[in-house]
Parts: structure tokens; C-alpha cells; sequence
């Protein structure tokens, strides 16, 4: 079952009293609302176009309309006309009315006929896009479409030519950052290296631990060897806190060049909240290479301005794995490139350049010249994860649920919601160790100890959510033998308390996501922190975002490693149950995953899969007709 984005039902019907109910609507878009399909602000939103495009629109057109906005709010970038009817698919309690809901045909006739796409003698106003694809039609609002254009158009003049090269000397600065090329398998982090050399964008994907950041550090190695080691590199993540992980992976790897420093995308662009950026088409980035690590979690609006402000020789370093959670945001940008189906035929790669082997089979090939590297050998955690994540990600339920029932794959357990002893047992050890280093005051012990495990849940609120986990787990601690020890300072913390942050801060350069645990220190309580190999330490009082951390939202773990991880499953219907949040779960482990749910839910899990509509991934091609005269 694939449910997309844009069609996956928001939640029961409305009460009168919900937020997003719309007031006095009796129209299709109002019962639609009622059905709880769209929100007050998706049915505003089409009112407010019909009205600025001054003549009538018929009522189909504007569900259509409705169903864009809506696909929006939901992460895609458009609204596929064909998946339209998934809205019923997915409503097995029938609170939908199917006749509400036109079918995709007439809605594209409707659209294509309508003033909204095909503009009016009132005014220039055009609002939405209507495009063929090989996914059927596309309904855009135009903003979104003029971005994913100039994404596609700015990819397309990038990939028409190819950086002059000396191939003897790319051979000698691969072999110099890489060594001699050993054993007879293709080295993916050698051919990506290879790659940049020669393309001005290139796309590292591979899950965690593939090297991904390692193969970062060799390749900026070898392009700064290749430009006789002047080269300006712009190193840049979607969030601060990845932004800060990269700097450290980065600034510990000797392969690396000195003094890169990484940053935000939004720093690097000069662009703060509500205004535009520094940066763009009339004022270029000034690098010969730009970086984007974690790129599966910016958005398509920030990387069509990314690539707005790119130089066209300015070498572009894609780099994420494109199975994770995506952006809060529209768009999917990774995926989509990692997918994509290339028409045009990209020029040949100089020979000598790249590792002929893989050129030797077809499909790699393709992905090759067209600059995507997936990187597949895992270097962090043990063969049962990988196994279980590769089947998650094939849509494998059968084979998922047979490996985490085998016995023989210990690394991976499925337990019911009820079994909660073995999960005890591990928050007890996990809660004493933190305890125990946090009153030695060993911060460097205290933060190993708080990365042991950690129990992810989907759901924020709920008993099935953090919050209900939470309670739960400071419950059992309390039961702990040296619990009385724990007596809370001024401050209101006491040692061995985790913390996660909430809200970045550049003066203590804590970031969103970051995780650290209260210790004792010479002068009382510190919070440490861990960055790379760094341990840091703050007063309690310099942390003005941050809450206590017995649970996390899988969302907010994704960019860590645990050493095992618990995942509670949202009970079945949950619309946060999908194959993407699976993935990033298990994979935030590196030797012990348990996860908590019935085999049920689980399969559901693997076999829902958020599917972004968009149209990076195959040609488009625009069907609104001209406006009339
Ligand atoms: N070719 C290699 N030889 C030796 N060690 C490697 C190699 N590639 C990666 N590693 C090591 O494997 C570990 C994981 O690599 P890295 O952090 O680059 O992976 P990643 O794909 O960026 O992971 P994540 O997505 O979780 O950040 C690191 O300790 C790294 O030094």
C-alpha cells in the first residue's frame, strides 16, 4: 500500500469546536472540512484565490485547488490527481462521502478549463499549475512550481557539461587521500571521490554509518588537492545541530582540509526569518565547492535557493540518505534526485577517471554518470540491523517480521506492548549508570551512559508517546535504591538528570535535538554536552530550551546513535505509522533494537509508505493553456 502525502486522510471528522473546522461553508469544500480531510486554512486559502481571480470557478476546480493546498501542508509539492482517490482508500471507517471527491478525470478537465490555471481578463493572477507527468496530471500552486522548476532547470544546466580534468592527476590525488586500491570489490567512497571530480553535482546517499561523512572528508581532500589546495568550501546542514555534527566529524577527520567551517543553510545564505536571502542568482555564493550533509531534511524551497545561489562552476556535494523522515516541510528533494528517471543523456565521463568496474553494469552506470553514489557497506552497526532496515526499506512486512522473530538475529526483537519487563531491565541499568558516573562527576561517563539506550516513541503526547513513556520511566527509576540521592540544587536540577534541548542557541552553541545529562561538579552542577569527541560543560542556568529526557520522538532522534534503542509502535490507524519513521527508528541503533508492538503493526508500518508527490523525479510538462485574450 503506498499512501501519499498529499491523500492521506487527516484524522476523523471534525466537531464544531476543532480549530481547524471551517465556520458557515455549506459547500463541498465545507463537508469535505467536515469530513476532516481539509483544514480551515486549505479551504481560506481557495476561497481567497477564487476571489482575486475575479469570475466564477466551478466547485470542482476549487477541491482541486483545496486538495493542492492541502498536499502542501502534507509535504508534497504538488497534488497528484491520480492519488485522489486513496482519500477513500485510506478512510476504511467511511467518514469520507465518496461522492464528494470527483475523480481524478474530471477533476483535470475542471482545472484545465478553470480561471485559477488558465488565468482571466480580470487580471494577470495564475495560481495554479496544471502539468502532465508519468505520473498522471500535477496540480501546482505556483510558487512551489516555480521552485521545483528552477531546481530542475538549474540540475539541467549543471549536468550539460563536465569540470576540465587532468586524469593523471585525479588518479594521484585519489590515490594519495585513498591509498592503493586494495581487494577486488568497487570502493563506492573511492568512486564518489572519482565522481566529484568530474561532475559539478554530485549526490552521496547511503544509510547510517555508509561513510557518508567520511567520504565528505576525502572528497573535499581530493578537490583541494586537485585546485593545488585554494579551494573555498562552503559546508553547510539543514539544522544547527547538524550543522555542528558535521563541523566536528569533519574537523576530527586528518583527511579533511583545516578550517572549514560548518554551518547552517540558512546561515550560509544569509537568510534570515522573513526576508529574503543574502545570497541568490544576483549575488552569488563565493565557494568552489558547497556541501549540503543531511539533505533529506531540507526542504524543496530551501534547496531551490541553494541552488539559485550556486555558481555554475561551483562543484555541488549532495549528501543524505534518502530513506529517512524528510523535511517538516514541503518537498523531498534527496529521494526525488536519488530516483530520478534522466531523459537526456549527460556527457561521458572522461576515461581513466572513475572505477571502470562500475561503470560495467548498466543501471550503475546510469546513476553514475548522472552523479548518484549509493553508498551500501555499513561500518557502524552489526548485520541483523542492516538486514531488518534493507527490508523495511524493500517494503519486505513478511521479511521483516521473520527476521525480527529469529532467533538467530539477536540484534533485533519484537516484543508485545504488554512484555515491558525487558525494557525495565534496560531503563533500570541505563538510569543507574547515568546515575552513578553523574554523581562521580565523570561527564565523559555520564554522557556514555546516556547514549546506552533510548526509547523512541512516534507520538509526542499519549500513553503511547513521550509523554506517557516518560512518566513511565521516571516512575521505575524512582524505585532505584540511591533514589533519595537525588535531591534537586537551586536550579531546580539534579545530577544524573538527561536534558534534551528544545530551541537552538548560538551562544551556548546547543542546538535543537542535542542530549546531555546534569553532573556533579568542583562548584556545584554542570550539563555536559558531547560534540564529536569533545565533552563541554555549562551551568544549568545558561540552558534556557531544555526539558528533562527519559523518551524521544523518533523525529527529533533522527542524526543520533544509540548503542540500543526501544521503538514503541503507535497502535495501528496511527497516521504517524509509516515505513520512513520505521527506517530512522531501527537505524539509530548500533548494536540493540526491541521493538514494542504486535506483528500487526509492524507489518502495517513497513507496508505504508510516505510517497511525496512531486515532480523532480520524471519529466513534466506544463498543460495550462494561454491565458485568454
Ligand atoms: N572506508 C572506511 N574505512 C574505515 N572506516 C570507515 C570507512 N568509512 C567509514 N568509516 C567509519 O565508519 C563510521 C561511520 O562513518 P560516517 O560517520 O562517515 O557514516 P555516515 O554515513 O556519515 O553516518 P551517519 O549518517 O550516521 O552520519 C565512522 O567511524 C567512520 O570513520
Amino acid at each position: 500500500m503506498t499512501i501519499p502525502d498529499s491523500t492521506a486522510a487527516d484524522g476523523p471528522s471534525r466537531s464544531r469546536f476543532d480549530a481547524r473546522a471551517v465556520i458557515a461553508d455549506d459547500g463541498v469544500l465545507g463537508a469535505l472540512n467536515a469530513a476532516g480531510v481539509l483544514d480551515a486554512a486549505d479551504v481560506h486559502v481557495t476561497r481567497r484565490l477564487v476571489t482575486l481571480c475575479g469570475v466564477p470557478v466551478a466547485e470542482t476546480a476549487q477541491v482541486g485547488a483545496a486538495l493542492a493546498v492541502r498536499a502542501v501542508r502534507h509535504g508534497s509539492t504538488c497534488l497528484a490527481l491520480a492519488r485522489v482517490p486513496e482519500l477513500i482508500r485510506d478512510d476504511p471507517d467511511g467518514v469520507v462521502d465518496p461522492t464528494l471527491l470527483p475523480a481524478p478525470a474530471e477533476l483535470e478537465r475542471a482545472l484545465a478549463d478553470c480561471a485559477l490555471v488558465r488565468g482571466s481578463g480580470a487580471g494577470p493572477l495564475r495560481p495554479l499549475v496544471l502539468a502532465s507527468s508519468d505520473d498522471g496530471p500535477l496540480l501546482y500552486l505556483h510558487k512551489y512550481f516555480r521552485q521545483e522548476q528552477l531546481i530542475r532547470t538549474v540540475l539541467a544546466e549543471r549536468a550539460a557539461s563536465r569540470p576540465p580534468v587532468d586524469v593523471a592527476a585525479v588518479s594521484a590525488a585519489v590515490e594519495a587521500v585513498f591509498g592503493p586500491v586494495e581487494g577486488s570489490e568497487v570502493d563506492l567512497q573511492r568512486v564518489a571521490a572519482q565522481l566529484a571530480a568530474t561532475s559539478w553535482t554530485v549526490v552521496v546517499a547511503g544509510g547510517p554509518g555508509t561513510g557518508k561523512t567520511y567520504t565528505v572528508a576525502r572528497i573535499l581532500a581530493v578537490l583541494d588537492r586537485l585546485s593545488g589546495r585554494t579551494s573555498r568550501i562552503g559546508l553547510c546542514a539543514p539544522t544547527g545541530r547538524a550543522a555542528a555534527q558535521l563541523q566536528a566529524a569533519v574537523s576530527a577527520d586528518p583527511a579533511a582540509p583545516a578550517s572549514v567551517r560548518a554551518v547552517t543553510v540558512h546561515s550560509l545564505l544569509g537568510w534570515r526569518p522573513g526576508s529574503q536571502p543574502r545570497h541568490g542568482r544576483g549575488n552569488r555564493l563565493p565557494y568552489d565547492v558547497v556541501v549540503v550533509d543531511e539533505t533529506s531534511m531540507l526542504s524543496m524551497t530551501a534547496m531551490s535557493r541553494l541552488l539559485d545561489a550556486v555558481r555554475p562552476d561551483t562543484r555541488v556535494i549532495l549528501v543524505g540518505d534518502p530513506h529517512q523522515l524528510a523535511s517538516v516541510e514541503a518537498g523531498a528533494v534527496l529521494a526525488d534526485l536519488v530516483d530520478r528517471v534522466a531523459t537526456t543523456a549527460p556527457p561521458p565521463i572522461p576515461a581513466g577517471v572513475v572505477d571502470q568496474r562500475v561503470l560495467s553494469s548498466a543501471g550503475d552506470r546510469t546513476r553514475v554518470e548522472h552523479g548518484v553514489v549509493t553508498l551500501s557497506r555499513g561500518h557502524r552497526f552489526g548485520g541483523g540491523i542492516a538486514r531488518v532496515a534493507a527490508a523495511i526499506n524493500r517494503g519486505d512486512a513478511d521479511a521483516v517480521v521473520d527476521l525480527v522473530s529469529d532467533a538467530d538475529i539477536p540484534e533485533v526483537t519484537l516484543v508485545e506492548p504488554e512484555d515491558l519487563d525487558g525494557i525495565r531491565a534496560d531503563v533500570l541499568a541505563w538510569g543507574s549508570a547515568l546515575r552513578d558516573a553523574a554523581l562521580a562527576g565523570d561527564a565523559d561517563a555520564a554522557l556514555g551512559a546516556l547514549n546506552v539506550h533510548r526509547v523512541l516513541c512516534a507520538h509526542r503526547e499519549g500513553s503511547w508517546g513521550v509523554q506517557g513513556w516518560s512518566r513511565r520511566i521516571i516512575e521505575w527509576l524512582s524505585a532505584l535504591p540511591d533514589h533519595h540521592r537525588l535531591v534537586p540544587d537551586s536550579t531546580e536540577r539534579y545530577a544524573g538528570e538527561p536534558l534534551l534541548v528544545t530551541a537552538n542557541d548560538r551562544h551556548t552553541e546547543t542546538f535543537n535535538g542535542d542530549s546531555g545529562v546534569v553532573t556533579r561538579a568542583e562548584n556545584g552542577l554542570r550539563v555536559a554536552f558531547r560534540r564529536g569527541e569533545v565533552v563541554r560543560t555549562l551551568h544549568p542556568t545558561q540552558l534556557a530550551d531544555v526539558m528533562p529526557l527519559y523518551a524521544m520522538t523518533i523525529h527529533r532522534s533522527q542524526g543520533s546513535q544509540f548503542d540500543g534503542v526501544t521503538v514503541i509502535l503507535p497502535p495501528q490507524g496511527s497516521e504517524l505509522l509509516t515505513r520512513e519513521l520505521l527506517y530512522t527508528a531501527v537505524t539509530r541503533a548500533q548494536s540493540r533494537v526491541r521493538i514494542v508492538g504486535t506483528r500487526e503493526v509492524l507489518a502495517a508500518a513497513v507496508a505504508r509508505r510516505v510517497q511525496r508527490a512531486s515532480g523532480l523525479r520524471s519529466p513534466i510538462h506544463v498543460v495550462t493553456p494561454p491565458a485568454p485574450s
